[in-house]
């Protein structure tokens, strides 16, 4: 079921110290800050050859990534997106299994157009899964 890694997504407490130091200290090709509101992030994509770093930063009162930045002030690794051919076939296999889909189960469109999902945590080894229908 999934297949390609699609991005590593890292909570950061300064976006564009984080774009820089990817940029400038890492010699990585940076994109330009996104605005997510209908997911309370602000994301900056970083294109490897094998796959994407996704830099996130709350935007807006709500963001689902606040409470991870305040328990881990300096930033972290915050979830990783795996790519599936049909997310709401996955949805309904994962939900058969006992895992948990995050939000009302509903995919919605991510930073790539695409639509996503989001499984606890605490049912994949305390990692954050996102799924990407590509
Ligand atoms: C623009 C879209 C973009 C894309 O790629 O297209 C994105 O990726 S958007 C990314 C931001 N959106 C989300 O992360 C949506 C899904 N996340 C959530 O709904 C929340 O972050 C949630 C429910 C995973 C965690 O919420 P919260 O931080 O408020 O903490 P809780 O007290 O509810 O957490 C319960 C439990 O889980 C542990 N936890 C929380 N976040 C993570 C994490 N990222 N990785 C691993 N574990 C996590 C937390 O520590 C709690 O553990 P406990 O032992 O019970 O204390
Ligand atoms: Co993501």
């Amino acid at each position: 079921m999934i297949g390609r890694l699609n991005h590593v997504a890292i909570a950061v407490p300064d976006l564009q110290a984080a774009a820089a130091q990817y940029a400038d200290v890492l010699g990585a090709r940076v994109g330009a800050p996104q605005d997510e509101p209908e997911h309370g992030v602000t994301v900056v994509f970083i294109e490897l050859p094998n796959t994407k770093i996704e830099l996130l930063y709350p935007l807006g009162e709500n963001s689902p990534i606040r409470g991870f930045l305040d328990r881990n002030p300096s930033g972290g690794i915050h979830h990783i997106c795996y790519e599936v051919d049909d997310i709401n076939a996955a949805r309904d296999r994962l939900g058969a299994q006992g895992a948990r889909v995050l939000g009302d189960g509903e995919p919605r469109i991510g930073a790539h157009g695409k639509p996503v999902l989001f499984l606890h945590p605490k049912d994949f080894n305390g990692t954050l899964i996102e799924l990407e229908q590509v």
